[in-house]
């Protein structure tokens, strides 16, 4: 059970003996070579320096870069909020997502006239925020944090650390809020040598909650009885609302739009109460001590109750109940008790259901007397804690009748400090959307139980010996990003929230429920996508429990065999081993992690999960863990084609066509996510399983729009309808899916005059086909088709043909074939963050084929496009089959959708 620190939990850590150890301790980390890399120099100071500015890139006209060689770097990509009982912090590191400028990429940008995205002005862009917090009376942590990641410098990665050189002339100035960035500006100054520019609070609080309620998706949620929900807020109907921040005191602000707002009330009894009240009355030591205790508590033995003074009953004149708080505290008048009569666990729970009540209650009477509809909490004092929330909600459905709801935000403490960073105007932070942004959760706390037991995990080794103590002594871990405790004890009703698990979990870095926001200048929204506020990209969300529990299983399962797979493609080492296992058990334990509370990392669908595993195994360092088997794959079906290519030639248009969907769907089984796919490996050669597979391919299909397909290629009689002009091509897996069934299928729309782009993922998954793959595969697939060479010349694809393309000595009348990256890195692709290459290729396509099961049913089975769809896939799982059509494993999915005004 989780807290139950049982001596054989603690694992002497280094630097952490074998006690709980506060988590906020942070050694200082080695300089990796990327911030040694002049070229991830920040272009920005208070101050611009714009001598011998040079402009870069002769392709980008329209947005070139521009240099500024004589710019230093000594802005902080750092802010404070210090408040009267926590220091908040948010810092930006500078990760480029990286990948190289090839020649496939340069000759896209040639054709589609990419700009860089706005990275120029804003120069936050491409890299992460993190979120960090330290108790205010421990002041000393966080300027030793600070110092050790020379966060008021810019960072580690910043040309001006490196050096030493800081030119005096120019002092640091580090934007920060609250009542603490006037107290302790001196020790500021003193300590780091840097100067405090202050913000205002309130200005600050609204700014962050602003931008925060805009830019993350499933930001803001109700918490009713246990039950979390998301809500997604429009962003063209956010104003006004009531914002409520409770932190050390508590203030409640009407805020009608960007930097329009007026603080009109408060009340001094918020978290500072709580936490001082209760550490007055039940003499625990921390926080977090005081709120677990609350989760034993029973406060009937020291609240008074409406049944209390009405001999049991209810005083249902007024609709009160019998169990309803009439006097909180109000036993403790009986004379005959005195303090240490009464138990800790009941005056913590009495004490944090007045308080929450009480807010609460004033909230609602605000929001009542300013006309405002929505109310949303934020502060620390609310810690993602279940109860708490429980409790406001309570106090908030109860008063206005269940006219009004509570809402709460996610990054809940961190709005003063986030606004606070977005005040350093230049970041240009405000200007991000949703689209920019992804929130990863990689493993940062030795966490076991829900309690951490050591200090942040700084590197990849100390990550992996962490996880080999933990095995060795044969304990369960949980993924170290704290959560709610779950379930409820079934006490529930109207007068008492129910949301009282056993468990707190840890408030490691107080980054609760939250993750390390990326921000991602190159990602859009794809432009075709029929209706963007309505696409929801997953087909099964797993808030059904029973839907969670299967995909656990079925990952869990698979998991054995992926760290073979991925040891076996960093060369089986011993090293590979060790982050092999360290991996399975992080991933594991996020597993783990997320049965217990499915929304702890927001809103849960499966192509989340499976993004997860993916960032997981990057995260131990694994580029490509099927690499080898792509490879073999590749080979094996690139001789095949010649002679497919023969046999296809020898059939009539119509027969064709349908051979090659037929192609498409056949070579989709080999799927190396799939159970029931790698089993059936074993039983043959590709090739045999190939045509076995074809062999089985009888129509209709389970979802057979094939006819509608063919009407709107061929035409009908005499009737024929103008080709399309360019045809996206979602590919999926390498080997023989790629070459064998979409390769022939793009040779069929070129002949017929249609530009064809092949899309495929950025990054590896499983064994997807990548962008950067696939030159060299249609290179040789050209070497026997001359329609292909062509298209492929004429796409820039083929290596000479790529440098007379930078040349300008490609004959234009050719059609092309190109490809472009898809922007992410997953099984499954979430149309609303795309690359820039890809929303650009979109703009003059008319028809979208998404192939394979993760792009085409886990994501956008339900998906509308303004043009043509065409949705091809093989299901390789039974419970899928039956759930989206009553199907069975191996059937096939010809999914044809006219778009925009055929619809
Ligand atoms: N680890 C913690 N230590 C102290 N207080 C905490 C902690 N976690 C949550 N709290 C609660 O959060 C409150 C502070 O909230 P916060 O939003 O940071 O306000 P402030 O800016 O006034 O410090 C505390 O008064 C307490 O109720
Ligand atoms: C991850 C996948 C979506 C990839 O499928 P693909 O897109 O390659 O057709 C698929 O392998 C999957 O759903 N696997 C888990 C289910 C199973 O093992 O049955
Ligand atoms: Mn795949």
């Amino acid at each position: 059970m989780a807290g139950s620190s049982s001596s054989n939990n603690k694992i002497d850590n280094k630097g952490a003996n074998s006690k709980e150890y506060n988590e906020q301790k942070e050694e200082t980390k080695e300089i990796s070579p990327m911030s040694l890399n002049p070229m991830h120099q920040s272009s920005l100071r208070p101050q611009l320096d714009l001598t011998r500015a040079t402009i870069e890139d002769k392709w980008e006209e329209r947005n070139p870069t521009i240099l500024l060689p004589n710019q230093s770097d000594d802005i902080s990509h750092l802010a404070l909020d210090i408040g009267g009982s926590l220091i908040k912090l948010v810092y930006f590191s500078r990760h480029e997502e990286h990948s190289p400028d090839d020649k496939r990429k340069r000759s896209i940008k040639k054709r589609f006239g990419i700009p860089k995205g706005s990275r120029r002005s804003y120069p936050v862009l491409g890299g992460r925020l993190h979120f960090v917090k330290f108790e205010t009376g421990k002041l000393n942590e966080c300027l030793d944090f600070i110092s050790s990641k020379q966060l008021h410098r810019g960072g580690l990665d910043s040309p001006s650390w490196q050096s030493g050189t800081r030119p005096h002339d120019n002092p640091i100035i580090i934007k920060a809020t609250g009542g603490g960035a006037y107290k302790f500006a001196d020790v500021f100054k003193e300590r780091l040598g840097v100067s405090l520019d202050k913000e205002d609070e309130m200005a600050c609080l609204v700014a962050g909650a602003n931008f925060l309620l805009k830019a993350i998706r499933h930001e803001a949620f109700t918490h009713m009885e246990g039950q979390k929900e998301f809500v997604q807020i429009d962003h063209n109907d956010l104003f006004p609302y009531l914002l409520v921040n409770i932190g050390s005191g508590v203030s409640m602000i009407k805020v009608e739009g960007d930097g329009k707002f007026q603080r009109v009330s408060g009340t001094n009894v918020g978290g500072g109460t709580y936490w001082g009240l209760g550490r007055l009355l039940t003499k625990c030591k921390s926080f977090d001590e005081l709120l677990e205790l609350s989760q034993q508590g029973d406060s009937s033995n020291v609240d008074m109750h409406v049944g209390d003074i009405y001999g049991g009953m209810d005083y249902s004149k007024i609709g009160l109940s019998a169990s309803t708080i009439a006097s909180s505290f109000g036993k403790a008048i009986a004379e005959t008790k005195e303090l240490l009569d009464y138990r800790p666990e009941d005056i913590s729970l009495s004490l944090l259901r007045m308080i929450s009540y009480n807010i609460g209650q004033i909230s609602y009477l605000i929001a009542l007397r300013y006309g405002l509809k929505r109310i949303f909490f934020g502060g620390f004092f609310i810690r993602g804690h279940a109860y708490t929330m429980d409790a406001i909600s309570f106090a908030v459905h109860f008063w206005s009748n269940g006219q009004a709801q509570a809402m709460f935000l996610r990054h809940e403490g961190f709005l003063g400090a986030l606004g606070a960073f977005m005040s350093y105007e230049k970041h240009g932070l405000d200007v991000l959307r949703a689209h920019q942004l992804v929130e990863r959760f990689p493993m940062r706390f030795p966490c076991v139980g829900g309690k951490i037991y050591g200090p942040r995990l700084g590197d990849l080794s100390e990550k992996i010996s962490w996880m080999e103590k933990f095995v060795l002594k044969g304990t369960e871990i949980t993924a170290p990003v704290p959560m709610a405790p779950p379930g409820t004890t079934g006490m529930g009703g109207f007068e008492r929230p129910s949301s009282r698990g056993n468990t707190l979990r840890s408030d490691a870095s107080a980054t609760l429920n939250i993750g390390v926001l990326h921000l991602v200048p190159t990602l859009e929204e794809f432009p075709l996508l029929a209706d963007p506020k309505t696409y929801e990209p997953n087909t099964i969300d797993l808030s059904d429990h029973s839907e969670l529990e299967y995909w656990f299983v079925v990952l869990s399962e698979h998991l054995p065999d992926l760290v073979d797979k991925a040891v076996a493609s960093e060369g089986g080492t011993d090293d590979a081993r060790r982050r092999g296992d360290a991996f399975a058990h992080a991933f594991s334990a996020h597993l783990a992690r997320l049965m217990e509370e499915p929304a702890a990392y927001g809103k849960l669908g499966l192509a989340n999960l499976l993004e997860l595993r993916e960032e997981c195994l990057r995260e131990f360092q694994f580029v490509d863990a099927y690499v080898t088997i792509k490879k073999r794959e590749n080979e094996a079906s690139l001789a095949v084609l010649p002679d497919l290519l023969i046999e296809l030639d020898s059939m009539n248009e119509e027969e064709r066509l349908v051979a090659l969907i037929e192609g498409v769907l056949a070579a989709n089984i080999f799927d190396w996510g799939s159970r029931a796919c790698v089993d059936l490996y074993h039983k043959g050669t590709i090739i045999e399983i190939y045509r076995m597979s074809r062999k089985k391919m009888q129509r209709p299909w389970r979802v057979d729009d094939f006819d509608m397909f063919k009407k709107r290629m061929l035409g009908c009689g005499d009737k024929k309808l103008s080709p399309y002009r360019r045809a996206l091509l979602f590919v999926d897996n390498s080997g023989a899916d790629v070459v064998l069934g979409m390769l022939p299928l793009a040779r069929e729309l070129l002949k017929r005059g249609i530009e064809v782009v092949l899309v495929a993922n950025s990054l590896p998954a499983l064994n997807d086909v990548t962008a950067n793959e696939l030159p060299e595969i249609v290179a040789e697939a050209a070497k026997h088709c001359d329609v292909l060479r062509k298209a492929a010349e004429a796409g820039g694809l083929l290596v000479d043909a790529m440098v007379s393309v930078e040349e300008g000595l490609v004959d234009n009348s050719s059609i092309p074939l190109m490809v472009v990256e898809n922007g992410c890195g997953s099984p499954c692709i979430d149309f609303r963050q795309v690359s820039s290459e890809l929303a650009a290729a979109a703009k003059d396509a008319d028809l979208i084929i998404l192939e394979g099961m993760g792009r085409a049913l886990h994501t956008n089975f339900n998906a509308c496009f303004k043009c043509d769809a065409l949705k091809l896939a093989m299901v390789k799982n039974q419970r899928l089959a039956e759930k989206l059509f009553n199907g069975n494993i191996y059937d096939c999915v010809c999914r044809f959708e006219p778009g925009g005004e055929l619809r």
